[in-house]
């Protein structure tokens, strides 16, 4: 595995933590012992919280990240965020697509595109979020929705700018479930992925969807799962800390 796949953790806390939750969190989790020299963590608060979340990690290895950003730079876009809003608050990378946008706030790919493009403008690293339904599980269609996905995410964008992004393969009927995909399944749907788009060859693509302390070890050790996009496990310190450690022994593995 190639120096730019170290394993990477991103906690997607969702609509979930104020402000002083926030520096709470990163207080008890800055003091706990991270293995930090084998995998990168990135907390990803609401947006209300990242400034504050900002000045707590300055200095700290832990990045902070956003859920969602807007296309465009600035303009007459009501309840929007801009890139260099991020940037300002000391957010380095951003989930972009994710299945709960797209399903409830009507994110389609050209915008999840426009986007990611956006975002690696202002050096900030997406985080493209793919994934099919149940149904579509169901119907062995899984790997022809994902594929296309990924493609219209990285449609028009050089080898060279895909390989600054992150592909987060998350099955919605995984998310928030308890009912994580199987290591296996998941790791042929990302291999398949890598080996569709050659941007990707060098890239993390993560698991999301019920990743756990007691699951992520056995994800990062497939070939193919450079580390997780962790929804309900990223809440609380002592749990986010142990997917680090899980992450860090899966790697090794
Ligand atoms: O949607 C997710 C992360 O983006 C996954 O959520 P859970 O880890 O709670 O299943």
């Amino acid at each position: 595995m190639s120096a730019a796949r170290r394993p990477l953790i991103a906690g997607n806390w969702k609509m979930h933590k104020t402000i002083a939750q926030t520096q709470a969190f990163i207080a008890d989790l800055c003091a706990r012992p991270l293995p930090l020299d084998d995998v990168d963590a990135v907390l990803c608060p609401p947006f209300t919280a990242l400034a504050a979340a900002g000045a707590a990690l300055a200095g700290s290895r832990v990045g902070l990240g956003a859920q969602n950003v807007s296309w465009a730079e600035q303009g007459a876009l009501t309840g929007e965020i801009a890139p260099a809003m991020l940037t300002e608050c000391g957010v380095r990378w951003v989930v972009i697509g994710h299945s709960e946008r797209r399903a409830m706030f009507g994110e389609l790919d050209e915008r999840v595109k426009e986007k990611a493009r956006i975002a690696l403008a202002h050096g900030l690293t997406p985080i493209v979020a793919v994934g099919e339904t149940a149904e579509e599980h169901a119907a062995g269609i899984a790997l022809d929705k994902v594929r296309r996905q990924v493609r219209a995410a990285f449609d028009g964008f050089a080898d060279d700018e895909i390989a600054r992004c992150v592909v987060a393969y998350e099955p919605i009927w995984a998310i928030g479930t308890g009912k994580a995909d199987s290591p296996e399944e998941a790791n042929a749907v990302m291999g398949a992925i890598r080996a569709d788009v050659p941007g990707l060859r060098d890239a993390r693509i993560l698991y999301g969807g019920s990743v756990k302390p007691d699951n992520i070890a056995a994800f990062v050790s497939q070939p193919h799962i450079d580390g997780g996009l962790v929804g309900g496990a990223s809440l609380e310190p002592a749990s986010f800390a142990a997917l680090l450690e899980g992450a860090r022994k899966g790697a090794a593995a």
